[in-house]
């Protein structure tokens, strides 16, 4: 049988619907599987991302940061109110109004690019052939020249905690509370427990997050999480380090119901809390279930994860997998530059990813960012280096803003000046994280930022100071040393 498609891609994700587009964009026959649908039989797309991550999230992030600035810092500016109040049901109502646009933006998307959408579950076969089971039970196999997984990530279930979608609940979950709960129990102090735990606490949550390891934020570079965790704290979050959570048991009726925990410290002591709700965000997993027949070739790595090479080739030619399902961080738009390549590779281009600057972004308020090495990743390795920081405090347009906790930090190879990472919590630092991408994409020095010219008064100005201080020329800030 011919080919019905050039290229079928398995997923509409930010992985998946990216690479659909870039496909059809570059003239390939494209078709694009999602089986996600919602109350009426109708595909959901945008995956995780859009329906249930990253754009929920963020709606109630900046909901909640309103609310808590309505309600504590406008006296600061002297603006006088009176009973600030939240509308929970409201707030969910503005945020699933938002959702609904962008899914519903993919779909014009694809039908702007010539993107076929085939509504049901996809399982590779053998030899590209792609069978297709949709919601009627109908099933089809389709032929395709090249086939790309991007099927995504779960949340990972942990037996003392099991979900029960009502007072234990993923992230999913979290994003559909009806009202504030009174104590709020977070297990993890990832990047999913710190955002919504963020969410409810400034909307009046007492809440408490449990994480398994000593150390916060293992993977950042560690003078940033350790201001990160001080600025945290003090919005009032209490994050207990070296709590392995053991069990949980549901008790009392109706609206008595609470989630009694236990959990075992570092000092082996065994502690109880009670809960009126449970986030468990202990991390994903890649998503691979009832998704390869036993002959499809495609095989898993150790960890569970599709194995693909660099350009994202799994071990049969023509099939690619990306984003989640695959190793590297559960990002969203890591997925999304993989989707790019591997719909350039099929069409015959040159194409690759620079995977050492993907940047990482936790949105709490101030926001968590970062890219390239962290200190402790430099020293790992032996070489020389050096490190410029500045703090939001003594930028003008930080203090204007009522916005100064946090800091700069930028670290450069001491023989090269060419910068290895820049780290930031403050305000907008996801932006700020940008320019240090933008800027290590092109293989910058600390000096090649500290000769250009920052607009004044710009939060990116602490950027400008940090790099100044690499080299001890910092303007705004007494230098620690000059180098
Ligand atoms: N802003 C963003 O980019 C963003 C937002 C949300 C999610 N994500 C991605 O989604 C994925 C999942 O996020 P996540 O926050 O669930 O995972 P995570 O891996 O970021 O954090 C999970 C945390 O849970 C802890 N943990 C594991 N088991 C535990 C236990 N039994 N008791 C207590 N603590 C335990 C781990 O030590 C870890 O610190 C991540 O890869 C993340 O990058 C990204």
């Amino acid at each position: 049988m011919a080919n019905q498609f050039d290229v079928v891609v398995i997923g509409a994700g930010p992985a998946g619907y990216v690479c659909a587009i870039r496909a059809a964009q570059l003239g390939l026959k494209t078709a694009c599987i999602e089986k996600w649908s919602d109350d009426k039989g109708k595909a959901l797309l945008g995956g995780t991302c859009l329906n249930v991550g990253c754009i929920p999230s963020k709606a109630l992030l900046d909901s909640s940061h309103k609310f808590v600035e309505a309600q504590k810092d406008f006296d600061v500016h002297g603006i006088k109110h009176e009973g600030v109040e939240i509308d929970v049901p409201k707030m969910i109502a503005r945020k699933n109004k938002i959702v609904k646009t962008l899914t519903t933006g993919v779909g014009g998307l694809f039908k702007a690019n010539g993107v076929t959408l085939l509504e049901g579950a996809g399982k590779v076969l053998a030899a590209k052939q792609v069978e297709l089971t949709r919601g009627d039970g109908s099933v089809e196999i389709i032929e395709s020249a090249n086939v790309v997984i991007a099927t995504g990530s779960r949340p990972i279930d942990i037996p003392p905690a099991p979900v029960d979608g009502d007072l234990i609940v993923d992230s999913t979950g979290a994003l559909e509370f009806q009202e504030v709960p009174a104590r709020l129990g977070v297990i993890g102090a990832g990047v999913i427990g710190l955002e919504l735990g963020s969410v409810w606490a400034r909307l009046g949550s007492e809440v408490v997050v449990l994480e398994a390891l000593d150390q916060f934020l293992a993977a950042a570079d560690q003078q940033i999480a350790k201001e990160s965790m001080k600025i945290i704290k003090k919005q009032g979050l209490d994050i207990r380090l070296g709590a392995r959570v053991t069990g949980s048991e549901i008790k009392g009726k109706g609206k008595n119901k609470e989630v009694h925990v236990t959990y075992v410290d570092s000092d082996g002591k065994e502690n109880s809390l009670i809960f009126d709700k449970l986030i468990v965000a202990v991390g994903r997993r890649p998503y691979t279930e009832a998704l390869l027949a036993p002959d499809s070739g495609v095989n898993l790595d150790e960890r569970g994860f599709i194995f693909v090479d660099d350009h994202c080739a799994t071990d049969v030619p023509g099939v690619y997998a990306i984003g989640d399902v695959v190793r590297g961080p559960m990002l969203a738009h890591k997925g999304s530059e993989e989707g790019v390549m591997v719909a350039e590779i099929i069409a015959g281009q040159k194409a690759q990813m620079n995977y050492d600057l993907i940047p990482s972004v936790i949105y709490t308020h101030p926001e968590i960012a970062w890219v390239g090495k962290t200190e402790e990743e430099v020293k790992a390795e032996g070489g020389e280096y050096k490190v410029g920081t500045f703090p939001f405090a003594a930028s003008g347009r930080a203090l204007a803003a009522n916005d100064k906790d946090g800091m700069v930090k930028v670290i450069a190879d001491k023989v090269t000046d060419r910068i290895l990472g820049v780290h930031v919590v403050g305000p907008s630092a996801a932006e700020l994280v940008q320019q240090g991408v933008i800027a290590m994409e092109f293989a910058a020095s600390s000096e090649d930022l500290a000769l250009t010219i920052f607009s004044h008064p710009t939060l990116s100005e602490a950027l400008h100071e940090a790099v100044l201080a690499v080299d001890g020329h910092a303007i705004h800030i007494a230098n620690r040393k000059r180098r």
